[in-house]
């Protein structure tokens, strides 16, 4: 069962994506401009195309030579950001197609046991997307290759409109541009299914990409934006509320301060809770009843980077590393609720730094905070250096899930536990209110 203010959320919220979801809001019903060839693209044809538009090789053995062969682009960058022509939303508009319905083959690629889309599918093809968005955004027709690198730097909110995606249904996938920076640009996807006789909201999705040069070295400039209209104006003063609402996040991490009165409140309280009363002791701990121990909520996991996962500028697919971190979250959270959990928001996906091709890679996953029949997953990734031993962070992660009962209350024991817990509260208390 859904919290009553939740469910009210949502109402709100679908009525506030309705402009996006018919596409760039300046359009008013005409077909967007597709000169570069975008339209009625489909799914399986995206990273074909991003692979034309860097020069990537198809094979593991080339890469050296393509590699090599896009230094020689780094004099196409620009000098400043004065020097690109500015571009309108629409120019980055797409339209891709996943027609799941009509492609039996394909079916197959994005089902799962419980006769549901598997979710990690979607995470890979909404990251390939978005780079895409932002190409069409920095086309330059001059050139025969682009001289940048997008990669995914945030994603900073997907919303789940609907818990049930069909698979057998079509999916339609839209987005453009909403906002640029200097250097990061970000983009909104939004995602539909056709049943029923009708496309209707599966999602939102909101990434932010950043430029680099050919190398993937240094950060390198991107055209700017010109919002067209009223909509558009709301949308690009959105991208700068998030960039502010980012780093207003980032500076009250609790990795850098302190947890503020009210969470050293909670903190407390539950560290009361677990106290045994027949000994005078802070360290004789009892579990409350309906209630799990934090360090009894982990899931881990272990991946071997091979070149199939790697993307069009030979590091791990940002897409790839999602998957494995969803369906590792998604198992955590279901052995946890003892039922199948469905997503009700990704939030927060911070990238890092590249994973190698070669790499170890280990994952981690926690649940970190429950309320209700929800559940918050946190997945963390690691690179660990075999020869040295050295553990360096790649990527975080943070899925909220639903079920269909209560869940037990999860409970943490040592002072990193709680400040996991509190971060934990503070991803779904941003949740519902996005909502
Ligand atoms: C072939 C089949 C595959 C086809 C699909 C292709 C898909 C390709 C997409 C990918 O797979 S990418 C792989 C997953 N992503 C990564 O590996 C990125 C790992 N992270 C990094 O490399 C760096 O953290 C990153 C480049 C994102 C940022 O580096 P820095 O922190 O040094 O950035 P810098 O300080 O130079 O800032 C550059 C811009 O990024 C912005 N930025 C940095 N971190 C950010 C963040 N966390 N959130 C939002 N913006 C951020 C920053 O504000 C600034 O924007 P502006 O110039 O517009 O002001």
């Amino acid at each position: 069962m859904l919290l009553p203010r939740f469910r009210f959320l949502r109402l709100v919220a679908s009525l506030t994506t309705r402009a996006f979801s018919r596409g760039p809001v300046s359009l008013q019903g005409k077909a967007p401009d597709m000169s570069e060839g975008n339209a009625h693209l489909l799914v399986s044809n995206v990273r074909n195309r991003l692979r034309e538009i860097v020069g990537a090789s198809t094979n593991w053995r080339d890469h050296q030579q393509a590699l090599a062969d896009r230094l020689s682009l780094s004099n196409q960058l620009a000098g400043s950001q004065d020097e690109l022509p500015v571009r309108r939303m629409k120019d980055s508009y797409i339209e891709v197609h996943l027609p799941l319905g009509t492609d039996p083959t394909l079916r197959e690629k994005y089902l799962n046991y419980h006769k549901g889309v598997r979710f990690g599918r979607i995470l890979e093809d909404l990251d390939s997307l978005a780079v895409l968005i932002c190409y069409s955004h920095t086309h330059n027709k001059a050139l025969q290759r682009s001289p940048l690198s997008i990669v995914t730097a945030l994603v900073d909110k997907i919303d789940m409109r609907k818990q049930v995606i069909h698979p057998d249904c079509d999916i339609k996938f839209t987005g453009h541009v909403t906002w640029v920076g200097k250097t990061s640009i970000e983009a909104k996807m939004h995602m539909s299914q056709y049943h029923d006789g009708a496309y209707t909201p599966v999602l939102d999705a909101t990434f932010v990409m950043v430029a680099r040069d050919p190398e993937n070295k240094r950060a390198a400039f991107v055209n700017p934006l010109k919002p067209e209209g009223p909509e558009e104006e709301e949308l690009f003063q959105q991208g700068e509320i998030n960039k502010t609402r980012r780093i207003e996040l980032s500076t009250a991490s609790l990795l850098k301060v302190a947890p503020t009165a009210e969470e050293r409140k909670i903190v407390h309280s539950l560290f009361l809770n677990t106290l045994d009363t027949k000994t005078v002791s802070f360290r004789s701990r009892v579990l409350p009843p309906n209630s799990v121990w934090m360090e009894d909520a982990k899931v881990k996991g272990l991946e071997i980077c091979h070149p199939q996962e790697r993307n069009i500028f030979n590091r791990i697919f940002g897409g790839f590393l999602m998957r494995k971190a969803y369906e590792l979250g998604w198992a955590n959270a279901c052995a946890y609720g003892g039922c199948r959990p469905n997503l009700v928001a990704v939030d927060d996906i911070l990238f890092q730094k590249p994973v190698e091709i070669g790499s170890l890679l280990l994952l981690s996953s926690q649940v970190c905070y429950t309320e209700g029949n929800y559940i918050q997953v946190r997945v963390h990734t690691e690179v660990l250096d075999p020869l040295t031993r050295h553990h360096n962070t790649t990527n975080v992660f943070h899925f909220t899930f639903v079920t269909d009962k209560d869940v037990p209350n999860i409970v943490p024991q040592s002072y990193g536990e709680s400040m996991l817990y509190l971060d934990g509260k503070r991803h779904f208390n941003q949740t519902l209110e996005s909502q």
